[in-house]
Parts: C-alpha cells; sequence; structure tokens
C-alpha cells in the first residue's frame, strides 16, 4: 500500500522533539506493574529466562506497538525503539545498563534493494519499525540521497518485484529473509563476515552502515519508563539473572530459536554473540552519536541509578 503522504508527515513528526505522550489516569494502589516487551529473536538472551516477580504482568508486540503502549500508559517499561526513547526524553528515562546494540553488522536490520543506494527510487519502509526509519533516513541524509519512501509491507523479494527497489525489513523475518537471499552458507562461510548479496539483490545492513559512518555501535533499543513509574526493583534484578542466564546458554537459546526460524543452528548463534546487551560506553556513544543526527535539539537523555553487581 503506497502512501505518498507519509514520508511528508513522518518527516515533520520526526523533526519534532516534542513527545506525543498521553498522560495516564493515575494507578491504583496495588495495580500491577506493567511491561510490554518487544518479543524477537534477538531479545530472546534476556527475555526466555525472565520469571517476572510478584505484582508484574508483560504484553509482547512489535516496536512501533511498543512504543505506542509506552507512550499511552498501557505499560509501564518496555525494551523501545531508541529513536523513540530519545524523542520523549523529558517523559522517559531509560535503565543504565540494558540495550539491544550491535558493533558493525546486526543481519536483521536490512535493506534489500535491486539498484545502487545512489539510484534508489522508491523504497518500502515496515509500519513495525522507527528505529530503522530513522537510522535508514539519517544514512540517506548522508549521502545527500532522497528516494521516495513509502509505507508497504510484506516479504522483501515480493515487493522488490511489485516496483519497489529498495524494501527496509526488520526483526526475525528480516534476518530470515537475509539469510533466504544469501544461503545456504557453506561450511567453508568464515562466521566473521557472511555473505550481503546474491541472485541480483544486496542486502545493505544498516548497523554495518552506521559503523562506516561513525565507528561506533548502533543503539536499536533501550528499556525506558515513564520517569513517574520507575520499575521495582525486583523486576530490574529478575531481568539481570535472565540476561545472566540466557548469555551462559547462548548455543541452547540459539538452538531452540533455530528451530522457530527455520535457520541453521550456527546462523542463529552467530546472530545472537553478536548483540550488545549492556549498554556500555560506546553504546551509549553511539546512542547519543545518533540522538544528535536524528533528533536535534532532543532533552537530555537520562538513564537510572548504576547498577549493582551483574
Ligand atoms: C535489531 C533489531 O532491533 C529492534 C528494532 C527496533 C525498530 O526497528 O524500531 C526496535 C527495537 C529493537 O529491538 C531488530 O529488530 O532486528
Amino acid at each position: 500500500m503506497a502512501d505518498g503522504g507519509w514520508q511528508m508527515a513522518q518527516r515533520e513528526a520526526d523533526s519534532s522533539p516534542s513527545p506525543i505522550v498521553q498522560h495516564p489516569a493515575p494507578r491504583t494502589p496495588g495495580a500491577p506493574y506493567r511491561a510490554g516487551w518487544i518479543h524477537f529473536t534477538n531479545v530472546a538472551p534476556i527475555l526466555d529466562s525472565l520469571v517476572l516477580p510478584p505484582g508484574v504482568t508483560a504484553i509482547t508486540g512489535v516496536p512501533t506497538q511498543m512504543n505506542a503502549a509506552l507512550l499511552s500508559g498501557e505499560v509501564d517499561i518496555a525494551n523501545i525503539s531508541a529513536v523513540e526513547f530519545i524523542r520523549n526524553a523529558d517523559v522517559l528515562e531509560a535503565l543504565p545498563d540494558f540495550s539491544v546494540a550491535v558493533l558493525g553488522p546486526v543481519y536483521s536490520v536490512n535493506l534489500f534493494h535491486t539498484r545502487p543506494l545512489e539510484e534508489l527510487r522508491r523504497v518500502a519502509l515496515t509500519a513495525q519499525s522507527a528505529m530503522s526509519v530513522a537510522l535508514l533516513e539519517v544514512l540517506l541524509q548522508g549521502r545527500g540521497l532522497s528516494p521516495k519512501l513509502e509505507r508497504a509491507e510484506g516479504e522483501a523479494e515480493a515487493l522488490l518485484s511489485q516496483g519497489f527497489d529498495g524494501v527496509l525489513r526488520i526483526g526475525d523475518s528480516a534476518l530470515r529473509e537475509w539469510y533466504g537471499v544469501v544461503g545456504p552458507l557453506t561450511p567453508e562461510t568464515t562466521m566473521t563476515s557472511l555473505p550481503h548479496s546474491a541472485r541480483g539483490i544486496t542486502v545493505t545492513d544498516l548497523a554495518e552502515e552506521w559503523f562506516r559512518l561513525t565507528g561506533h555501535p548502533f543503539t536499536f533499543a533501550v528499556w525506558a519508563y515513564r520517569k513517574d513509574r520507575p520499575p521495582p526493583a525486583a523486576l530490574v534484578q529478575a531481568m539481570r539473572e535472565a540476561r545472566r542466564d540466557g548469555i551462559g546458554h547462548l548455543a541452547d537459546v540459539a538452538e531452540r530459536h533455530a528451530r522457530k526460524l527455520g535457520l541453521p543452528e550456527r546462523v542463529v548463534q552467530h546472530y545472537l554473540w553478536n548483540f550488545r546487551y549492556h549498554l556500555e560506553a560506546p553504546d551509549r556513544l553511539g546512542l547519543h552519536e545518533f540522538a544528535a543526527k536524528a533528533v536535534p535539539g532532543h532533552a537530555p537523555l537520562t538513564f537510572g541509578p548504576r547498577p549493582g553487581p551483574r
């Protein structure tokens, strides 16, 4: 579904640092604390082992759903698109030690294209993602490129055969479609440098492009909460324990999710060990650099108290 007006509307919304936050009704005492999880495979090392403490409930959804749920007050904490945290930094705060970030390629935030980037005319964007759209805009602006950006859902190869010359995809389907283009990998394929083109389709990995541009990691998601609704300590502790367990058993997590995704185990294992889940100094540097480029004039980014031992 093409929508020519959407690009302008989106650009206008993007350039405004003021939040579109609704003010939820005050909570009744004793009401549950509500979490919203984007449950893509890349968060499995944190979420799969998570045992919610008493008094905490959770829902799941795609990034734009969880962004909206946090901003409307439907949930109190969520792993949201980092760009929404930046845009709404006056009302949101983030946990200081949780991120979905990478240094270099991510494999699941992909622009599939059939012409060189410089010659792109029509690019399909998924409505599931806020972060990848903002990143794509920064990368295109950096190269002085302005293809028409349109909202359209569907698999990359199908959209490429329907008049789009670029298709932006995220998450598990983007990972699967990347492998669909470049796979199957041979035993000789080095796992430090996976291929990015085949059959006339190039897969530009937006996090790798960001690394080429800045030398920094790219932080896709942070765990944000409303400043007036910080998470109970028991929830943060449970998340830290779940992450320690998940990263400690990454091969098991990868095996389970490889089966679900229909991908080879070693591909999923490589995908997962590539992530940076602790919002460390380089990830914050990348986040601040992106914030300055994508949301000039944003409110200062604030993070909760420093964590205890991991
Ligand atoms: C790396 C990814 O990051 C996710 C992408 C998001 C977005 O595009 O808005 C939001 C949260 C991230 O967890 C991915 O989905 O592949």
